[in-house]
């Protein structure tokens, strides 16, 4: 499992292990790491150009520390002083090694650049001139090493509120923070190098979680010599309409990939001909009336793929959510839900996957709004409707109350292409079904989903149905790490 954690937690952790250390001791371990990825980032220390952004505070200071280091190896070190004020020890020793103060120009002259503007002590968007020397970084050809976090993103949410630094590289102090694992935070970090400054005793439980393979491949069902297909678990899928058929297709080609002892589809008369076409192993029910009565039992259900979001599809949905088991609340079931919540009053559970625009619509807070904060936005979803909130995007977040949020990278961007929701959902329900708890399948899920994305993708466009088929392949990947 990996886990990190927000700025104020990483505070805390710090003032206990402090407490017990001669002064400085911390900033010396961050620093010699710090110097270390450079070194190694540079190849050859000697006759190398680095710059230096350096902020008022101890980010500023482990950059100073890491270029006196740097320095002494033989590199040309050029220190842009930013703050009102600098770091006296660090400039300190920084001066003594041969490292030069200079302006703006030795950002562009530089092979390396350390930002050392801002880390955990950042507030709100960067400010002139660190506004202006972020975006100097990011123009200059150098590669870039953000100390703690980059300068621009907020440590506790991956929040951007203005200029950011991009970075190649983001060498973390101590343990993971939260902004480094959520965009849009996470797609200026670059690989995340973790220094071991031995905060690991101090640290309180995680502010959010991401599962690795080995986690995932821990979760998932297997089936046993005594399993049959009842036992491993029935998935039920309302999905399609008349008016979209494609959608059925999809969520019931996840769910069997994901390994549903069966999967049972109720829908209108289009979508259960081509779901019978497509999948001759699924069991299909055409509905003459909006209800799932008397079709068979399932331990789980996917509501909303293309279902439509008229009075047939509220029926539809409103005859879902009233059975017992948990339900999956996606797409146009979404939207019947945001416009009668009282449709959510049920005992068991439910797990609902909007995209922002989806989850815009359910919290009534704006799409960019929702982009910008995700984890934010997910935790109030899940507080609000009291459900599980799996939030589709760039990094997927899954949220429940009183759980840390489980964030999701494995995707993607190839990802972003009409279907793969719906691949998605059924992924999700599958593992629903199969007993994994809301938290556990949507994580799971996700994971496995955007794996799937990135072998089906292999740097060309893919599409949803290609998802689907490269779910099997990462379920072996995920083994294989476990
Ligand atoms: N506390 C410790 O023991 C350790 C701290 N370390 C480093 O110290 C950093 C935290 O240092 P600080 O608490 O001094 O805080 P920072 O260095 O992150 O930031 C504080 C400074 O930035 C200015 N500032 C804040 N927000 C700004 C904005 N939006 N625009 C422009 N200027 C802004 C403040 O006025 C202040 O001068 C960590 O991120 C890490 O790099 C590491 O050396 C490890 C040990
Ligand atoms: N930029 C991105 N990077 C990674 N994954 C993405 C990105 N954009 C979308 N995705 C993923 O693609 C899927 C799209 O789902 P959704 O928006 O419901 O589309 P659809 O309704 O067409 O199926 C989700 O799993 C989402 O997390
Ligand atoms: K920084």
């Amino acid at each position: 499992m990996r886990t990190a954690y927000t700025a104020d937690q990483i505070r805390a952790a710090e003032h206990a292990l402090m407490a017990r250390l001669p002064e400085g001791t911390l900033m010396q371990r961050a620093a010699a790491g710090l110097a270390a990825v450079c070194a190694t980032a540079l190849g050859r220390v000697y006759g190398s150009r680095v710059a230096l952004l350096v902020g008022g505070g101890d980010n500023g200071g482990d950059a100073l520390y890491a270029g006196a280091l740097l320095a002494r190896r033989g590199a040309r070190v050029e220190a842009v002083l930013a703050g009102s004020r600098t770091h006296e020890r660090g400039l300190e020793a920084y001066l003594l090694a041969g490292g030069r103060v200079a302006g703006v120009m030795a950002v562009e002259r530089a092979d390396l650049v350390v930002d050392g503007l801002v880390g955990i002590g950042a507030t709100g968007a960067l400010r002139e001139p660190y506004a202006e020397l972020a975006r100097a970084a990011n123009a200059a050809p150098a590669l870039t090493v953000a100390v703690d976090v980059p300068s621009g993103v907020d440590a506790s949410s991956g929040r951007v509120a203005g200029a950011a630094v991009e970075a190649q590289i983001t060498v973390t102090m101590g343990a993971p923070k939260t902004g480094l694992l959520v965009d849009p935070g996470a797609a200026r970090a670059g690989a995340v190098e973790l220094v071991d400054i031995g905060l690991g005793p101090y640290l309180p439980a995680p502010d959010v979680t991401a599962l690795t393979g080995a986690d995932v491949a821990d979760l998932l069902p297997r089936p046993a010599t005594e399993s049959d297909k009842y036992r491993r678990g029935v998935v039920g899928i309302a999905a399609g309409s008349d008016l979209y058929t494609g959608a059925a297709v999809l969520a019931v080609g996840g769910a069997l990939r994901a390994g549903a002892g069966m999967v049972r589809h109720v829908g209108q008369h289009a979508p259960v001909a081509q779901v019978r076409s497509h999948w001759p192993e699924a069991v299909v029910t055409e509905l003459e009336r909006p209800s799932i009565d008397g079709v068979g039992r399932v331990q789980a259900w996917v509501l909303g793929p293309g279902l439509g979001t008229g009075a047939w599809a509220h029926e539809v949905a409103a005859s879902v959510l009233a059975s017992d088991v948990p339900v999956l609340v996606d797409a146009d079931a979404l939207t019947l839900v945001s416009r009668d919540r009282s449709l959510l009053r049920r005992t068991a559970p439910v797990l609902v996957t909007p995209h922002a625009g989806e989850l815009s619509r359910l919290i009534g807070a704006g799409r960019a709004e929702i982009e910008a904060g995700r984890l934010e936005h997910a935790r109030a979803a899940a507080a609000e409707l009291g459900v599980t909130v799996l939030l589709k995007g760039s990094t997927t977040v899954v949220a429940e109350a009183d759980r840390p949020v489980r964030v999701n990278a494995t995707g993607t961007s190839w990802l972003a292409t009409g279907g793969t929701g719906d691949v998605l959902a059924g992924v999700s329900g599958a593992l629903l079904a199969q007993g994994l708890d809301c938290y556990d399948a949507a994580s799971c899920a996700a994971h496995l989903h955007g794996l799937a994305g990135r072998i089906a993708a292999d740097g060309a466009p893919l599409n949803a149905a290609d998802v689907a088929a490269a779910i099997p392949e990462a379920i072996r990947r995920v083994h294989d790490e476990g």
